[in-house]
């Protein structure tokens, strides 16, 4: 296994468009780091320069004591750089057996017999297949394709396992199944993985770090305990919580938002982010899903001013997601249980909030589709 360090990495493609801005990031030996951000922020891009696929514009890779990506544009292709790649699509050869299809990357390499077929079982049974060391891929679910793609991926003892969504085109259950299995063997092998997915809840649970990209850039790294804690910028919040923004001005320490209605909560975290020379009085309150309490308000009566309407609710496993429309802001609540229905009126409670003051101006925009 090895540690991937990439510096200063940047990526246009032939038309301008950035790619990649001066990503600097170092993946330790054996840690499983969750690339996310909105459509478009570079993390196909990423892996893909990591791979090999596309050359970058400037910058270096490094992945163990190998340069693979030099200043001096030296380059070490794809094939070379003794990588594994699972992709979505169950990219396994139709007309090998399971056996013949993971064993294939070690007999490209002219290992041993003996060696090989010991490694080839040890890790068919890994991913559980061992009965069906023999079958075609057409005799497999998706889901056992998948672990075909996976096994042949570290058959040969790679040094980093890159996985470019690779779950995403299996159902639940079997897409947690495979999640939860997928954790142990990069622990079991001890694999450097770095792992582009749009599920958060499939990044939050595999990873050991998550890195946020936005616009080709990294706007956080961080354990996903800190980074749902500890959100750099709003964007985060809002992308990583769904938390939902309320924009206002920030005037001798106190908050005035714009919205007409809302009464900041007693606990705000502050965050910072003046940057100086920048007008420093915009400011974004985010307040998380679980922060809000709903009350239903007497259908009879008039409804106070500061009221909001349910929009939709919707009833989950694990909890009931509550959309309201407060004065036009579009705001999502999580809840235990609920006997809330569409179209009551509700009044709003914010348990905690946290306040960025000032920072870039476009963490504002749009978070984007997943
Ligand atoms: N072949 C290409 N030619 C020109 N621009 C490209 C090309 N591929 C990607 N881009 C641009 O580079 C940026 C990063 O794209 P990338 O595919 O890496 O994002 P992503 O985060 O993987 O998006 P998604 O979640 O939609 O897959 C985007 O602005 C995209 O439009």
């Amino acid at each position: 296994m090895a540690t991937i360090t990439l510096s200063q990495l940047t990526h246009r493609y032939g038309a301008g468009q950035l790619g990649l801005s001066d990503i600097d990031l170092e993946v330790a030996e054996g840690e499983f780091v969750a690339l996310i951000g909105p459509s478009g922020s570079g993390k196909t891009t990423l892996l893909r320069t990591i791979a090999g696929f596309l050359r970058p514009s400037s910058g270096v890779i490094r992945i163990g004591e190998r340069e693979v990506v030099s200043h001096d544009g030296a380059w070490v292709p794809p094939e070379r750089r003794r990588l594994g790649m699972v992709f979505q699509d169950h990219a396994v050869w139709p007309h090998l057996s399971v056996q013949k299809n993971v064993s294939y990357p070690l007999r490209r390499t002219g290992t041993p017999r003996r060696d090989l077929d010991t490694r080839v079982a040890e890790v068919i049974e890994q991913v559980g297949l061992s009965d069906y060391a023999s079958r075609m891929p057409n005799q497999l679910s998706g889901g056992q394709r998948q672990r075909v793609a996976l096994a042949r991926a570290i058959v040969a003892r790679p040094q980093a396992l890159l996985l470019d969504e690779a779950l995403s085109a299996l159902d639940e259950p079997l897409r947690a199944r495979l999640r939860m299995e997928i954790k142990r063997l990069t622990r079991e092998e001890h694999l450097t993985t770095v792992h582009v997915t749009h599920d958060r809840a499939e990044a939050i649970a595999l990873a050991d770090r998550l890195v946020v990209l936005n616009h080709g850039e990294i706007v956080q790294i961080g354990t996903p305990q800190q980074l749902l804690r500890e959100p750099a910028s709003s964007f985060v919040a809002t992308f990583l919580a769904d938390a939902t923004r309320f924009h206002g001005v920030v005037s001798g320490h106190r908050f005035y938002p714009q919205h007409p209605h809302l009464r900041p909560p007693a606990g705000i975290t502050w965050v910072d982010q003046h940057q100086r020379g920048e007008s420093t009085h915009h400011a974004t309150l985010t307040v998380s899903p679980d922060d809000v309490r709903l009350t239903r308000l007497d259908p009879t009566a008039t409804p106070p001013e500061d009221h909001a309407r349910v929009v939709s609710v919707l009833h989950g496993q694990h909890g009931v997601e509550v959309s309201i429309d407060w004065a036009g802001t579009a705001t999502r609540v999580f809840q235990r249980s609920t006997d809330l229905v569409e179209g009551d009126a509700v009044r709003v409670e914010i348990g905690h909030a946290r306040l960025f003051v000032g920072g870039p101006a476009r963490q504002d925009a749009t978070v984007g589709a997943w």
